[in-house]
């Protein structure tokens, strides 16, 4: 048996830390390239110490005369070590390293003389290109850029007195495109044998790529990147086999100054040795990541990807497709959303670090090429690069989901089940007719969105000052509905205030008078007073006859403007409830709960997630699954509540001038709370608290029926507060105690029903005497108190007062036909009682994912008498305006299972 011989052309110039073969029969193959990476070893360097890690020489002299290092810019020990070890793992006779990736290309650029000439691609780094342009301006070099990805453009350039220089780089970036380093650096030593061949090798870096194996004479690469791997250090590395060329540049490198400092050696010695492992990570995430972004419809330039245009020939010059990827969007504004958007993907020029990176290179990397050059050379302005770290790949691409999500870039389509494209406005009717597909989030979908009014059982008006306060929700809703129109208008349509309606045109409405919110941050505390001036001053200016309905309109115009300025929707809005208006059950923050939700939803500003995985049990199923029915409870998130709500706030701003937020916070997350808001020092815990155990009382709500304006009550109560200070103050800390004292019987598991229900009556009965003595009673709500009273019960206004609902506790042991005798006095006294149930579900938006045949075609109602035909909405043809017809149509009894049997809703 012979012995077999050692394939030394993985490094055949360097000595490899191979051993060699032990005998014939145990054979030893040479180190792969992992190994070699890990193994920083270098025979003519033994550390006199033998540290196993190379120590940083941070001396800028060394001492004596004639000895190997006298002066760190001309070498220094760490420096050699790693570029000894840069050299075996490149395969390369040389290897000099320097203070960045674009020092090493002004060290090889230093090459040439005046009157050389240049070819080089026509998609390289901005940088490059910046450099090329300040040598053709100051060294007389002549440059000329020509496309390298197809190697016979290069070869009518090719003179062989004159081209000196052939710079390429391949994959390119950002486009990806593929040079064929071989191909063309055969060509050159054909024509033009004096002529160096250049290659940036940064894409790829000495792991997947050797382009001194294909014939290049220098490669760099920015060690910034991949070599170093942690974004920690600049530094540029050259690598050539001539060592005419490399005694040239090692010249220029100690006359200039700028070889790599002792630290940074250290740094790059250190992240070179994980090179492998963290570019194996990185590449088999990028191909997982572009697969996904092709599958969603983007052109994707990856040459992982099947259909990559370069592909061949990568295939041969390389062995992986490295950690770069590009998409275009076909929307600039779109791809500029979707980086502001991601969150794991840190916005950041640069590539090759072991964190993921999303950039724009147009504004960003490549901004300093002429817009008109990048247009020319076909860079897309809407192109988008991720740099692949080695986070998690589910984590990257569901950030990156998200982005797209956040940014409208895909939308989930019921009928497919899953995220497909939304494509960009350019293709009108392409993207309507896609959008029709996916129910989920089109132009044309219609929002159906609800939220309960409340009932607050202690606090009222002293939560506005910052005593707690607790509500809960009741079973009486508002209901929204957002239907596109496509005329160029927007319109509103309030049936439970005389049948208002009205439209305007959107382009005259007063966006001048926007100040935009920067991405990200959330409306200011206070109300934008310009635009609310302009707003009542404009589309509002002659509806004075209507002030209920005005001020409605005022805060659906108000989060119109502030929310739509780059979409500007078209579409009608129509309200409705089974909820009293202005009776204290919180109308205007249900009202305001809906009109915020489908604002925010027709302009994409919320999303609702994808339904949940149909239930399997199947064992063949990766992993089976069991849906529990949850009847749409907790399905929309918090995140979006919580955005919700901050709009449904600003609403109750627009209509109450300075609320507590208590109302619009029960509204969207429904059940019973304790509010208390921040910035005031009555003890309660700040914020908003979930109350157990209401659901199982049993209350009584009794309209007056006598108007009153929340507006004036409240600021009624705080100028008493400014004027008898001590009295107000007093009473605030007496309602606190009561609150305190209402949730701690509450959620006391000892206290007997009958202890709770009595102390819960006693609470009632003293803070209703604090309301009196803060003026918001009413006749009409003592006489209610009193008609209460002769049945024992306990009753206290709720809400502003002054007119507006009465609350009363029913015992368990109330009787049915004592109660039915009790509403039937109260009906006598012209009072309409409502017995409720309360602590139910928040905000609800009709899901559209609900398939459109289990969408049951809702039966006309017989209008009720004094019900008004609504108006039709102009520009929006019939099959647009499904449910509308019928939402306008059902009668005020009938409104709630109508909306119920439409579909699955899903809630907070
Ligand atoms: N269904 C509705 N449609 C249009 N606007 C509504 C509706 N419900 C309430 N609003 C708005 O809210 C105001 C009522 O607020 P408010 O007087 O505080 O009553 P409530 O105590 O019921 O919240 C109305 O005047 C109107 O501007
Ligand atoms: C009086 C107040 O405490 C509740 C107002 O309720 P309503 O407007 O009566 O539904 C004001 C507020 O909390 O903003």
């Amino acid at each position: 048996m012979t012995a077999p011989t050692i394939d030394l052309k993985a490094g055949p110039l360097h000595d490899l830390p191979t051993p060699e073969p032990e005998s014939p029969v145990r054979t030893r193959k040479p180190y792969r390239f992992s190994t070699l990476c890990a193994t920083v070893e270098n025979p003519d360097q033994k550390d006199q110490y033998g540290s196993s890690s190379v120590p940083i020489y941070q001396s800028a002299t060394f001492k004596g005369v004639g000895n190997a290092y006298d002066y760190s810019r001309s070498g220094n020990p760490t420096r050699t070590h790693l570029e000894h070890h840069i050299a075996k793992i490149s395969s390369a006779a040389h290897a000099l390293t320097v203070a960045s990736g674009m020092a090493a290309l002004d060290i090889i650029l230093r090459i040439l003389k005046p009157g050389d000439e240049i070819i080089a691609g026509d998609d390289l780094y901005g940088g490059t290109n910046r450099l090329l342009t300040y040598i053709r301006a100051h060294g007389g070099v002549i440059v000329h850029h020509v496309d390298t990805t197809d190697s016979a453009s290069v070869l009518p350039f090719l003179n062989p007195d004159k081209t000196a220089m052939v710079l390429l780089e391949s994959p390119t970036n950002p486009l990806l495109k593929i040079v064929d380093i071989a191909a063309i650096s055969k060509d050159v030593k054909e024509r033009a044998p004096n002529a160096i061949v250049v290659v940036d090798n940064t894409m790829m870096s000495p792991y997947l790529q050797r382009p001194l194996e294909h014939g290049a004479d220098i490669v760099y690469d920015s060690a910034t990147k991949y070599l170093s791997g942690h974004h920690d250090l600049m530094a540029g590395v050259i690598i050539c086999n001539r060592d005419d060329l490399k005694k040239q540049m090692a010249f220029t490198i100690n006359s200039v100054g700028n070889a790599l400092a002792p630290n940074d050696c250290f740094l790059l010695l250190r992240g070179t040795k994980t090179l492998a492992l963290r570019m194996d990570r990185q590449q088999a995430t990028s191909q997982l990541v572009a697969t996904y972004l092709h599958g969603l419809g983007f052109s994707t330039h990856y040459p992982g990807l099947a259909d990559h245009p370069g592909r061949e020939i990568h295939g041969r010059i390389a062995s992986g497709n490295g950690a770069v990827l590009s998409f275009e969007t076909g929307d600039k504004e779109m791809s500029e959303r979707i980086v502001g958007a991601a969150r794991l993907w840190g916005i950041s020029v640069s590539f090759g670090c072991v964190n993921s990176l999303i950039s724009m290179p147009c504004v960003m990397s490549h901004a300093s090429i002429d817009p008109k050059i990048r247009a020319a050379r076909g860079l897309p302005e809407d192109l988008i690069r991720l740099c692949v770290g080695i986070e998690d790949p589910v984590d990257l691409i569901d950030d990156l989901e998200q982005a797209l999500i956040d940014a409208g870039a895909i939308a989930y389509n019921a009928q497919q089940n899953k995220y497909t494209r939304v494509l960009p406005s350019t293709n009108e009717e392409l993207n309507r007719a896609v959008q029709k597909l996916g129910l989920g989030d089109s132009d044309d979908q219609e929002w159906l969105v609800s939220a309960p009014g409340k009932v607050i059982l202690f606090g009222e008006h002293a939560v506005v000052h910052g005593v707690t306060a607790l509500a809960a929700s009741v079973d009486l809703r508002c209901y929204g509905l957002a239907t596109p129109r496509n005329d160029g208008k927007v319109s509103v349509h309030f049936a439970d205030i005389d049948n208002f309606y009205h439209e305007w045109d959107i382009d005259a409405l007063p966006w001048d008078a926007v100040t935009p919110i920067p991405d990200g941050e959330d409306h200011p505390d206070i109300l934008d007073q310009v635009l609310m001036d302009a707003v009542a001053a404009g589309p509002l200016q002659k509806l004075n006859e209507a002030p209920k309905a005005k001020a409605a309109a005022l805060a659906f115009l108000y989060i119109y403007l502030m929310l739509g300025n780059s979409r500007r929707p078209s579409f009608n809005f129509a309200a409705r409830g089974t909820l009293p208006v202005g009776a204290g059950l919180g109308s205007s923050a249900s009202f305001s709960t809906c009109a915020a939700t489908a604002l925010l939803l027709v302009n994409r500003a919320i999303t609702l997630p994808p339904p949940p995985q149909p239930t399997t049990t199947d064992p063949a199923v990766a992993a089976p699954h069991v849906h529990v029915s949850h009847q749409g409870r907790r399905f929309i998130p918090p995140s979006v509540a919580e955005r919700v709500n901050k709009w449904a706030f600003v609403a109750e701003k627009v209509l109450h001038g300075n609320p507590s937020g208590i109302d619009n916070c029960v509204a969207v997350f429904g059940g019973a709370l304790a509010y208390t808001r921040a910035g005031f020092g009555f003890g309660g815990k700040v914020g908003m608290h979930q109350v157990q155990g209401f659901k199982s009382l049993r209350f009584l709500l009794t309209n007056s029926q006598v108007p009153r304006d929340t507006k004036k009550l409240v600021a009624g109560v705080g100028a008493l507060k400014s004027s008898e200070p001590e009295l107000v103050d007093g009473i605030f800390k007496s309602i606190q105690s009561i609150t305190d004292e209402a949730r701690r019987a509450l959620s006391d598991p000892e206290l007997s029903r009958t202890e709770l229900l009595s102390a819960l009556a006693a609470l009632i009965r003293e803070n209703q005497e604090h309301l009196i003595t803060l003026g918001v009673s009413h006749p009409s709500l003592e006489t209610i108190r009193a008609t209460t009273a002769s049945y024992q019960l306990s009753t206290k206004l709720t809400g502003a007062g002054g007119g507006g609902c009465a609350v009363s506790l029913i015992p368990d042991d109330f009787q049915q036909d004592t109660l039915d005798k009790l509403l039937a006095d109260l009906v006598r006294e012209n009072f309409v009682p409502y017995p409720t149930s309360v602590g139910g579900s928040g905000l609800g938006i009709l899901s559209p994912y609900t398939p459109p045949n289990l969408k049951q075609e809702p039966q006309p109602q017989v209008t009720a008498p004094g019900q008004v035909t609504p108006p039709e909405t102009p520009g929006a043809d019939a099959g647009d305006q499904q449910l509308r017809l019928s939402f306008e149509k059902q009668s005020m009894t009938n409104l709630a299972r109508w909306a119920q049997d439409l579909g699955r809703w899903v809630y907070v």
